[in-house]
């Protein structure tokens, strides 16, 4: 239906080139009573066909009367109005005026003041605005309406000044428009023949393909987009962490088990085994199978004489350390025990301790109330430096060459406490975009009451830090709710159509 309306439009204007020299698409609006923007539609489609019509592109200007232009001729000058409220015996206080003529009044006045119709009378108190002549011709309205009148015929005449002068108090509007002068081709024809869009075995074979016209090609189409995958913004911000800390020569450690013994998870991290963090409320611990058996012997008696006796020049905490606590399975809280874990392994590796910058980026679990910001699992980024001698001035120093490379400058710590560091600092940046302080991570240097009993050597200094990933990518994409990045009600669109780069600061 819609192709006939259109098809029959192009033949209307074939025919009615058809007597005529030219003709801007403008006047053929008007005269078929049809939108100018489907004339030109049709127009194009012709293109299409060949050299039938000439079309050459035509920018007409025209003024118009804004809507407060339109308001002063209809009932005058900010300026008249003004005067007029000036009572023709006597005066008005400059603020009583001011009140009484609407949005435009101080305008009003002072043009009214500068065309000397009113004037300032200091001699009485308070004083009073009067007027200076007992009549005025309102020429601002008088030209509006004329030019009004001239608009409709057509034709306006007005001078370049007054011209400018309107158009600088937004009384009057210049539109241009685009239209085209459309004039007969070289193939001029009154029909259009439908042009093939496909050739097909049979044209081929009756060799009817060389009768035919065939439509041309645009390349400039922009094509249907193909169906395919779409990387999610957390992959993307990981992509970009986990390339900051292979620039600084860091190595990936294996994040590949959810499920850690709570050994790992919390003993071997120097964690008591009565603290909070290892209740049910807490962490998931798992139900099958509830406990791991394989953990190295050795290693897990240091550790239960550190946490019970003390040891390393440490007193410990003094409670009696049950080895079916740490077997306990569970789904690992924080990426720090795939750092426990790979601390343990480079201090017994063969050839011994070597320096060794280590990262991971993964999935950690937690029991917490789901909100707008806390999901019950979600990633996070973790850097790991072990040194001989290494300082807290290495750590602040560390995280202030990771986070720059983010493109994050500012930054301030905050003491803490961790059980497994000493001493902690939360890090804080400053965000330019949101323009405050806000919390990004954790970090600290690492007790030794975690280092030696894992066989480090006692120079060996291991700082450390954490951060999530997924609080940096809401910042980044603008998400406020962590459910609209995350879980089954987000919008694929957004994946979909989420940059692949961001500039941050704007
Ligand atoms: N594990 C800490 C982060 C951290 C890592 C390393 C050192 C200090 C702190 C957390 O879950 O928040």
């Amino acid at each position: 239906m819609a192709s006939q309306m259109e098809f029959d439009l192009t033949e209307r204007i074939l025919l009615h080139l058809e007597s005529c020299e030219e003709v801007d698409t403008l006047h053929l609006a008007q005269q078929f009573g049809i939108e100018h923007q489907k004339i030109v539609g049709a127009v194009k489609s012709i293109q299409a066909h060949g050299e039938l019509l000439k079309a050459e592109a035509l920018t007409h200007k025209s003024l118009q009367l804004t809507e407060e232009g339109q308001s002063v001729a209809l009932r005058g000058s900010h300026e008249a109005i003004i005067y007029a409220a000036v009572p023709g015996e006597g005066g008005i206080a400059q603020a009583d005026l001011l009140a009484s003529g609407g949005c435009n009044a101080k305008l009003g006045f002072s043009k009214a003041m500068s065309q000397g119709w009113l004037w300032l009378d200091k001699s009485v108190q308070p004083p009073l605005i009067r007027r200076r002549v007992a009549n005025i011709v309102d020429h601002v309205q008088e030209q509006l309406l004329q030019l009004q009148l001239q608009l409709a015929g057509g034709e306006a005449q007005l001078s370049v000044s007054d011209l400018t002068d309107y158009k600088k108090r937004k009384l009057l509007q210049e539109l241009s428009i685009k239209s085209f002068r459309l004039s007969k081709g070289p193939k001029f024809a009154t029909t259009l023949t439908k042009l093939e869009t496909d050739l097909t075995m049979d044209m081929l074979a009756t060799g009817q393909w060389q009768q035919l016209r065939f439509k041309a090609y645009n390349f400039d189409a922009l094509g249907a987009s193909p169906m395919r995958g779409q990387l999610h913004p957390l992959l993307k911000v990981r992509t970009e962490f986990r390339q900051i800390f292979l620039e600084m020569g860091f190595s990936e450690m294996a994040t590949n088990n959810y499920v850690e013994a709570s050994f790992w998870n919390f003993d071997a991290l120097f964690q008591p085994q009565q603290h909070p963090a290892r209740d049910a409320h807490d962490t998931f611990f798992i139900k099958q199978p509830a406990h791991c058996f394989e953990l190295p012997e050795d290693y897990v008696r240091r550790v239960q004489t550190v946490h019970s006796v003390g040891g390393y020049g440490s007193l410990g905490y003094g409670y009696e350390w049950q080895l079916a606590e740490a077997q306990k399975n569970l789904l690992r809280t924080h990426t720090t025990a795939v750092s426990a874990r790979t601390l343990f392994q480079l201090a017994n590796q063969a050839g011994g301790f070597k320096p060794a910058k280590y990262f991971s980026i993964d999935k950690v679990f937690r029991n917490e109330t789901l909100d707008a910001t806390h999901l019950a699992e979600f990633h996070q980024v973790e850097g790991v430096i072990a040194d001989v001698g290494l300082t807290l001035g290495d750590l602040i120093g560390t995280l202030h060459a990771f986070f720059c490379k983010l493109g994050i400058t500012r930054l301030e710590f905050k003491p803490a406490y961790n059980p497994y560091t000493e001493p902690s600092m939360e890090i804080f940046c400053y965000h330019p975009g949101l323009a405050k302080w806000i919390e990004v991570g954790n970090s600290g240097v690492f007790r030794p009451e975690l280092l030696l009993p894992m066989g480090l050597p006692r120079d060996v200094n291991v700082i450390a830090w954490g951060l999530s990933l997924e609080r940096p990518t809401m910042i980044k994409y603008g998400i406020n709710n962590i459910r609209d990045l995350v879980g089954p009600k987000v919008d694929l669109k957004m994946v979909e159509d989420g940059p692949i780069c961001r500039l941050d600061h704007v």
